[in-house]
């Protein structure tokens, strides 16, 4: 089942004196039920403006997107306000945590806002701590909690809702490298056992070797498309041959791990 689709997608800024830039051109997209799939390219290739259009933060210039079956560009401010609380779950680089809140009140958060019973918003956030391993520090405030756990707080938060889709914009970006494999292995676990779907923007290749298949873009456009196998080892490998073959500005690349 498609969860995500998008048709000929553009986007088109326009600055002062109308000068326009081409930011994203004919970007035909399809994410399955179930898919974990990494959106890379060099700086400036256009994966923010993507991630942006796909989270409907932003509006294409022309082009589709349909996500659950429905078009977001055809909602108006309310009921896409609710399409995005719905559908649609978030994970930040920086967390996005409330500090006035405990671990616990900010994944339940989305819950709460929606009106759900407690009993329900308790039966939801039981399994889905236990699976992200944070369980132990749900009544602790975020400044006495570690960066990957707040980056698994907030992987709790987007998906405690269960919506058709998380979009990650560089998730692993604020974390050590440990705290990393730890974020990246909860989010595998998410997709393997609960069949969570996932639309991931990074720069990093290691984070992108736990995805099922990895996009490139370059310059707004489509480039090229790989696949894992079994070995995610073999996949990182992958992943930094397609990025050299890309070129462009990796400056920040961490090229040393695996
Ligand atoms: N609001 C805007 N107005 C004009 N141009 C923009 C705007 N936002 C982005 N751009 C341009 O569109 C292009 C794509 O930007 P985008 O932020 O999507 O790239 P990116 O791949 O996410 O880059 P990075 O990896 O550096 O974050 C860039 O050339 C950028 O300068």
């Amino acid at each position: 089942m498609t969860v995500l689709k998008t048709e000929a997608l553009c986007k088109t800024y326009s600055s002062k004196g109308n000068i326009t830039y081409k930011a994203l051109e004919d970007i035909h997209f399809e994410v399955d039920k179930g898919d974990f799939v990494g959106i890379m390219g060099p700086s400036g290739s256009g994966k923010t403006t993507l991630l942006n259009l796909l989270a409907t933060i932003d509006r294409p210039t022309s082009g589709r997107i349909e996500i659950n079956g429905k078009e977001p560009t055809k909602l108006n401010e309310k009921q896409l306000a609710l399409f995005r609380r719905r559908e649609l779950g978030f994970i930040f680089q920086d967390f996005n945590l409330l500090d006035t809140l405990s671990i616990k009140e900010n994944i339940v958060l989305p819950l709460v806002l929606d009106g759900v019973l407690l009993a329900k918003i308790e039966e939801s956030l039981g399994p889905c701590a236990e699976l992200l391993g944070i369980s132990a520090i749900l009544d602790k405030r975020t400044y006495e909690v570690s960066g990957g756990q707040k980056q698994r707080a907030a992987i709790a938060r987007a998906m405690i809702h269960q919506p058709s889709i998380l979009l990650a914009d560089e998730l692993t970006g604020n974390l050590d490298s440990k705290a990393a494999k730890d974020v990246m292995e909860s989010l595998k676990d998410l997709n393997e056992q609960l069949g969570a779907t996932i639309a991931m923007v990074t720069h990093d290749p290691f984070a992108a070797s736990y995805c099922r298949r990895i996009i490139f873009i370059k310059d707004g456009k489509f480039f090229s498309e790989i696949r894992r196998g079994t070995s995610r080892q073999l996949f990182f490998q992958q992943i930094l041959d397609a990025l050299s073959v890309l070129g462009g500005n990796f400056d920040d690349i961490p090229f040393a791990r695996s």
